[in-house]
């Protein structure tokens, strides 16, 4: 039964770290297969329902919302007729990307692209599963690049109704929805919230207990949620959904909070309860894969797993998912595979910026006020609100503000919370700065172009 090709490096999944160790193998001439199980997520989550097409309806967004402040009257024709342009101009730009992607990699002679279900036979082999055929391949060597699902909370109804979505469905949508419920308060509600708003939906959101954004502090998260109430985005806390239920024009949502129960409804409900590692259909136990409490593959700090041929990248190996933690580790994995010295590995991995796309972006990097306490770093705060930086009066981009904690003993930078118009951008300055070891007098001295945002450290670090 099994197939006789065998392959240098087998990569499970088109994902970020998978695709560019597969580019990097193939330059150095080694013979890979990569397997996707579906024809349209070539490049993986993030270019084809991910990052780049929410952040291109985030992107479209704002500009509808520019168009939108000029009418008198804001009919929803007129709205919709924005969303399904801004649609059209996302299946574009993934469409393109996906091509990109396959092409780039099926252009290498020693490169593979398999179509379907990988699981594992042994530690060896993997059985590949389409829609017309079983294959089997055979490997030395192998990368588990299969990302994270969205986990759906066990509401009843939750998968009966029409009109309930992951975020997955919520970008296929054909028409702006006019009510939207979002169950789940974290990066991926907020950021489809910030951008239907905008579009004039209706956005309700709905998180199971009373934290929001637990991880910021308190008043960056209290902040966050003035600016998006203010742009029409209602929070519900401690709102449980108990009941999902369709009716004739849309979908009623069964609501228990502080013990009342209530009924609301809508025309969508998108499903944003955090995404969980993907190793469903895997048998990695067959070979001999450890999976953690949450399914996800065990790793060391090189990124190993209990086989010694297998090593796990990206979101199925838990922790934090972004696709800037894949590719970085693909940058531990890849020595190990070309059998190159390295000493790089997760516990070497320095600071790790983030940013939620909301309107304006909110962008941590480092330690925020309780990290710092807790961790019982000397700092001072530096803070100012984006209204005092020119360039944001000049593009009418007030919103917000800026902080940098600054350690007291040795002047360097501990951390930094902005939640202003390009943030997102900043934030890798100051992020260089503190991986740098760099005083904060350098960043505060320093002669920027004028006028943009990140001048605005000249006064900042001046306070
Ligand atoms: C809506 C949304 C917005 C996001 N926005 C951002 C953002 O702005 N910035 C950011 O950094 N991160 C963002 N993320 C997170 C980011 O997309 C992920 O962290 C990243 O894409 C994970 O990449 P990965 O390498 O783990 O694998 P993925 O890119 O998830 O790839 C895994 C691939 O494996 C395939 N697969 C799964 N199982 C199998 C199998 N058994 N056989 C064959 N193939 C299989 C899947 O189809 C998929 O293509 C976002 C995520 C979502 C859902
Ligand atoms: N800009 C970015 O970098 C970006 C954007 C989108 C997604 N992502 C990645 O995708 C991951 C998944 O995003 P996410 O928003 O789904 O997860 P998340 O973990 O960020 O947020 C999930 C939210 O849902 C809440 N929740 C959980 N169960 C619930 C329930 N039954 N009812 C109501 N609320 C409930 C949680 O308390 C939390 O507030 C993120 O962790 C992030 O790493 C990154």
């Amino acid at each position: 039964m099994m197939e006789t090709n065998k392959y240098d490096v087998v990569v499970i999944g088109f994902g970020k770290a998978g695709k560019t160790l597969a580019n990097d193998l193939a330059k150095a001439g080694k013979k890979v297969a990569v397997i996707e199980k579906s024809n349209q997520m070539y490049g993986g989550t993030c270019i084809n329902v991910g990052c780049l097409p929410t952040k291109s309806l985030v992107h479209s967004a704002k500009i509808a919302s520019h168009i939108l402040e000029t009418e008198s009257e804001q009919p929803y024709e007129k709205r919709n007729a924005l969303f399904k342009k801004a649609m059209a101009n996302k299946e574009k730009l993934t469409a393109m990307l996906r091509e990109k992607n396959y092409v780039k990699l099926a252009n290498f002679e020693t490169v593979t692209i398999f179509d379907g279900l990988a699981s594992f036979v042994d530690g060896n082999t993997v059985k590949i599963t389409s829609l017309n055929e079983e294959i089997f391949i055979a490997g030395d060597r192998f990368i588990i690049n299969t990302g994270a699902k969205a986990f759906i909370p066990d509401i009843p109804g939750v998968h009966e109704s029409k009109h309930v979505h992951i975020s997955d469905g919520i970008l296929e949508l054909e028409n702006l929805p006019k009510r939207l419920a979002i169950i789940g308060a974290g990066y991926i509600g907020l950021e489809f919230a910030g951008y239907f708003t905008q579009f004039g939906t209706q956005v309700t959101i709905y998180q199971n207990d009373d934290s929001f954004l637990p991880r910021e502090d308190a008043e960056d998260a209290e902040a966050i949620r003035l600016v998006l109430e203010k742009a029409g985005v209602v929070f519900a806390f401690e709102a449980n959904a108990k009941k999902i239920a369709d009716t004739a024009d849309g979908v009623a949502l069964t609501i228990e909070q502080k013990g009342e129960l209530r009924t609301e409804t809508f025309d969508e409900i998108l499903i944003a309860t955090g995404r969980v590692p993907n190793t469903d259909n895997l048998d990695a136990e067959k070979a001999n894969v450890t999976l953690g409490a949450r399914g996800e593959v065990a790793v060391d700090e090189k990124l190993r797993t209990s086989a010694p041929n297998i090593w796990a990248v990206g979101d199925v190996k838990g922790g934090p998912q972004f696709t800037y933690i894949s590719l970085d580790d693909y940058r531990i994995v890849l020595p190990q595979l070309l059998e190159e010295p390295s000493s790089y590995t997760m516990a070497s991995r320095r600071t790790v910026p983030n940013s939620v796309f909301i309107d304006p972006p909110f962008s941590r990097t480092g330690m925020n006020e309780k990290e710092a306490t807790a961790s019982g770093i000397p700092y001072r705060v530096v803070k100012m609100p984006a209204a005092a930086v020119p360039k944001a009066q000049v593009l009418r981009e007030t919103e917000g503000f800026l902080k940098v904690l600054i350690n007291t003993e040795d002047q360097t930078i501990v951390g930094a919370t902005l939640f202003c118009y390009e943030s997102h951008e900043m934030i890798n300055l100051l992020t260089l700065a503190i991986n740098a070891k760099i005083p904060y007098t350098e960043l505060r001295d320093q002669i920027y172009t004028h006028p943009i945002m990140s001048e605005a450290l000249n006064d900042l670090l001046s306070l």
